[in-house]
């Protein structure tokens, strides 16, 4: 875990010091834009040009896998995978240096397709050799003008929602909008209140240094869990719009890793998803869809955060529970995919 300062990388875990124990995330530093319909603003969305880097353990480096997938672009766009150990050189493309005699390779992880680079601070010097900032996945990549196009998942996935989508039926589905206009502004109403509370509430319940900090993230958290269960419970079991959306996507990143992970690391722990029958529906009708369970990896999700968050978990002995998946209700119909 580390920053990088004008272009350098230091090893330093995030300094809640200076916010009363609380964790900030920091803003997403490379902010352009594909476009999202021919000639329309933004870089051409071309097969073959653009790369994402990603974890398979990160649950926003996650959003843009599923979008990969149901919005068909393996073809375009291709993937590097991350180490999901993250030691003192932050994301590696190999075992980190503390694996020590554990220092095989992880299943699923691939290595820098692009440059053979050793560690994603190398591909953000690339970007840009006097970077400032954090090192973090998921990045698109331009291989055409060899720098980030963009490095935060929000704009990521509402890009590949659509900017691929005059190049079906070989890439693209233009027949699962995601982000719909008429659902637009509710959509950002739900996703508002899930990234502040729920996506990025488990981190600051986790990374909490003080007391006042976790409860100040804890309570709120639990809170919209149980506006979103209610959200839910209206015969239709989505968020928005009564269909998948969205918003249910961005949810499921964080509910499939709440109960192995968050619960017990991030000490969210009032209630488990499992306790919570229509978010265990929506997260077991999302995981049937062979092409979102595909991109859900447990081994990468458990390892990365028990492993490499050695302030919380010195001894990095990772859990094998929960022993039981979610289970899917069999009254509720599966996602219309296109
Ligand atoms: N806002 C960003 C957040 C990405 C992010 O924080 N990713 C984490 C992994 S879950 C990361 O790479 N962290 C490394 C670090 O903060 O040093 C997005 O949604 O794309």
């Amino acid at each position: 875990m580390g920053v990088m300062i004008d272009g350098v990388w230091h090893d330093r875990w995030y300094d809640t010091a200076k916010t009363g124990g609380r964790f900030e995330r920091e803003a997403s530093r490379f902010r352009d834009r594909l476009a999202t319909e021919p000639g329309g603003e933004g870089l051409p969305a071309e097969p073959g040009r653009y790369h994402l880097y990603v974890s398979l353990a990160c649950p926003w480096a996650h959003r843009t896998l599923i979008w990969r997938r149901l919005k068909r672009l393996e073809g375009a766009i291709s993937v590097s995978v991350v180490d999901p150990r993250m030691g003192g050189a932050g994301w590696t493309f190999g075992a980190p240096a503390e694996a020590g005699d554990e220092a095989v390779p992880f299943a699923g992880a691939t290595g820098d397709a692009l440059f053979g680079n050793r560690a994603l601070h190398e591909v953000y010097a690339r970007a840009n050799p006097d970077y400032s900032g954090r090192v973090t996945v998921p990045v698109l990549w331009d291989k055409l003008r060899g720098t980030i196009v963009n490095n935060e998942s929000a704009e990521i996935v509402r890009m590949f929602d659509r900017a691929f989508d005059h190049l079906a039926p070989k890439h693209g589905n233009p027949g699962l909008i995601l982000c719909p206009d008429e659902l637009r502004d509710e959509i950002d109403a739900v996703n508002a209140d899930v990234y502040d509370r729920i996506n990025n509430g488990v981190y600051k319940a986790g990374f909490a240094t003080t007391q006042a900090a976790y409860e100040a993230a804890v309570v709120p958290l639990f809170e919209a869990l149980d506006r979103m269960e209610a959200r839910l419970a209206d015969g239709q079991g989505w968020l928005v719009g009564g269909r998948m959306t969205e918003a249910d996507l961005r949810l499921f990143t964080t509910l499939v890793r709440f109960d192995p992970v968050y619960h017990g690391h991030f000490k969210c722990n009032l209630r488990r998803i499992a306790d919570y029958p229509m978010l265990t529906a929506l997260t077991a009708r999302l995981l049937a869809v062979p092409a979102i369970r595909e991109t859900v990896d447990d081994a990468h999700i458990r390892w990365h955060y028990y492993w490499s968050h050695t302030t919380i978990n010195p001894t990095r002995v990772v859990p094998l529970g929960p022993a039981e998946p979610p289970r899917l209700d069999p009254s509720w119909p599966a996602p219309a995919l296109d």
